[in-house]
């Protein structure tokens, strides 16, 4: 078993690994606590060395298996969202509206080429995955919103959605395989 003691969290915090994401998160056993970013205070360069070293190889992605795509997305969020929360404002007060005028804008700069989805997912992106650069893995019918699952079966691998409307807010879509 890893050395928690060097995951450069704070006391009681431990890295553990979401299967059904493929994805690591943070668990605190004290508090009973789980979250998807590192909590504050955690020394992140450590924490990276530690991810390098314990959780890459759990973090292979399942092979392709039929009926499954891969893909990314960016998302931005709205005051109406299902959770309008994210790692990057606690409180989203954003209209519908704005949320559609923001991601039109970053519509036009990838699919002008000035920008790759995942580079303006890392920033901007209102879901966790915005730090796998948008990547959500793999995925089959059944696993996500109605509205996201058809427009990104619809797409070929390398083509981008246009806007996609679904509860959580507005999203990207780029089919990766
Ligand atoms: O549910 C999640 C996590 C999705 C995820 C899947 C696989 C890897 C990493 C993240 N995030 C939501 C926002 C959100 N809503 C979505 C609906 C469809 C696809 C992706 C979505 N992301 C949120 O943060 O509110």
């Amino acid at each position: 078993m890893a050395d928690h003691s060097d995951t450069g969290l704070p006391p009681n915090w431990e890295v553990r690994h979401s299967q059904s994401k493929n994805l690591p998160y943070y668990f605190n056993a004290a508090e009973k606590n789980s979250r998807w970013e590192p909590p504050a205070g955690t020394d992140t360069e450590k924490l990276k060395l530690y991810m390098a070293k314990y959780h890459s190889s759990s973090l292979v992605a399942e092979g392709a298996q039929p009926g499954k795509i891969r893909a990314a997305h960016l998302l931005v969020k709205h005051k109406e969202s299902r959770r309008p929360s994210s790692w990057r404002e606690a409180e989203i007060i954003r209209s519908k509206d704005e949320a559609l005028k923001i991601i039109q804008g970053y519509e036009q700069q990838i699919k002008s080429g000035k920008v790759a989805l995942g580079e303006l997912a890392l920033t901007e992106s209102d879901c966790s995955s915005a730090r796998k650069r948008g990547d959500l893995g793999y995925f089959g019918r059944g696993d996500m919103q109605k509205e996201f699952e058809d427009a990104a079966f619809a797409l070929k691998p390398g083509e981008i959605s246009g806007v996609v409307d679904t509860a959580s807010g507005m999203h990207l879509i780029e089919r990766l395989e």
